[in-house]
């Protein structure tokens, strides 16, 4: 059987990593908005802004020409933020043919909807099968070859697996999964409470501290996806535990590093000047704390960052107000 055509949205550093994976056994083209992103990657093999260092595989074609990336392909991935992949997929859909199913990378909410991305999908590409594809993948460790896993969740198990061969090597381990809106909400959360665990570490607190904030954000962010549709295990695996924990613990990771510019007293602009990549748990906070509120689930972590991100108040008064509240039933209140 011939190997599918695979267009990629985004010329980031996930986005191009998924590509160099994908390009080694399909005909793969990412498409940037930008033409010497394009360019650059056609032409020179490389990505400095976004994978510095990387060399990317001459299978891997690129364009700035969306008609030329997407109206033949047979597969199409998802890899734009998530505030600018509404007005991407509008553009798609007049050119995407369609059987074709959607693939999202993307870890984040829409403001103003709150909608996850397969739901954006769904409005925007209307019966195009979707699905995410999410885990602990920091994209400069999978680009270098690192071994790393992710799961595929999408309602059709047979699609899941068909698409899942077209990203997985020896390296990169795809595991399947039909819970698509926990998969979605876990890849999502994860960048809130890395922003929390970032801020403990600009301020200096310890391990414990730390250790602390974690485990207690997989529970915050397990009750409040399992309020929106999402299995409980789905959240104690890869997309949940294990993305949380790399979010939280890595040095590349842009959220984390937004929550220590917090921790060390710095405005979040000043933070956000200083980052050439997205940190998706900026604009992601505050529709975690509305969708809780619309569903009824408490989410004292999230709410403390968005007090931070958006209301002005310091990393300490964070801290404190956590600290304040009396600590109920480890796995049963909805406390923190
Ligand atoms: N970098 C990583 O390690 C991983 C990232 N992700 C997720 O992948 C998604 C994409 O992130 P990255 O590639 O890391 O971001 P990035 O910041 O490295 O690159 C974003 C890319 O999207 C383009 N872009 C931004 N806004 C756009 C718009 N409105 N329209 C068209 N293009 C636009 C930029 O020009 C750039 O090419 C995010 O949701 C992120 O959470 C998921 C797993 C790993
Ligand atoms: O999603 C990621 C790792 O799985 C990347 O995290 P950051 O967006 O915080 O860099």
């Amino acid at each position: 059987m011939k190997a599918p055509r695979i267009a990629v949205l985004g010329a980031g550093s996930w986005g191009t990593t998924v590509g160099a994976i994908a390009s080694r056994s399909s005909p793969t083209i990412v498409w940037a908005r930008d033409p010497s992103a394009a360019r650059e990657i056609a032409e020179c093999r490389t990505n400095e802004r976004y994978l510095p260092g990387a060399s990317l595989p001459r299978g891997l074609r690129a364009t700035s020409d969306l008609a030329e990336a997407v109206e033949r392909a047979d597969v199409l991935v998802a890899g734009v933020p998530s505030q600018g992949l509404r007005s991407v997929l509008r553009n798609v859909a007049p050119i995407l043919r369609p059987w074709v199913p959607v693939v999202s990378l993307v870890k984040g909410l829409e403001r103003g909807t709150h909608k996850t991305m397969t739901q954006v999908v769904a409005e925007e590409l209307p019966g195009h099968p979707a699905g995410a594809l999410s885990g602990p993948n920091i994209a400069k460790e999978v680009a270098s070859g690192m071994a790393a896993a992710a799961t595929l969740a999408m309602p059709d198990q047979g699609l899941a697996a068909q698409l899942a061969d077209l990203f997985r090597t020896d390296k990169f381990r795809i595991y399947s999964s039909n819970d698509v809106v926990g998969v979605e909400m876990a890849g999502a959360c994860k960048n809130v409470y890395a922003i929390a665990v970032g801020m403990a570490d600009g301020a200096q607190a310890g391990a414990n501290t730390k250790a602390m904030v974690m485990t207690r954000s997989g529970r915050e962010m397990a009750r409040l996806g399992e309020a929106l549709g999402g299995r409980r295990e789905t959240f104690a695996g890869l997309a949940g535990m294990g993305d949380l924990i790399v979010t939280c613990t890595s040095p590349h990771s842009r959220n984390r590093h937004v929550g220590e510019g917090l921790g060390q007293g710095r405005a979040l602009a000043d933070v956000l000047a200083g980052m050439s990549q997205v940190a998706e748990g900026v604009t992601t906070t505050p529709v975690v704390v509305e969708l809780a509120e619309q569903v009824g689930i408490c989410v004292p972590i999230a709410r403390e960052v968005l007090g931070v991100v958006e209301q002005g108040r310091t990393v300490k008064d964070a801290y404190r107000g956590l600290l304040r509240s009396a600590p109920g039933h480890e796995t049963e209140g909805d406390g923190w």
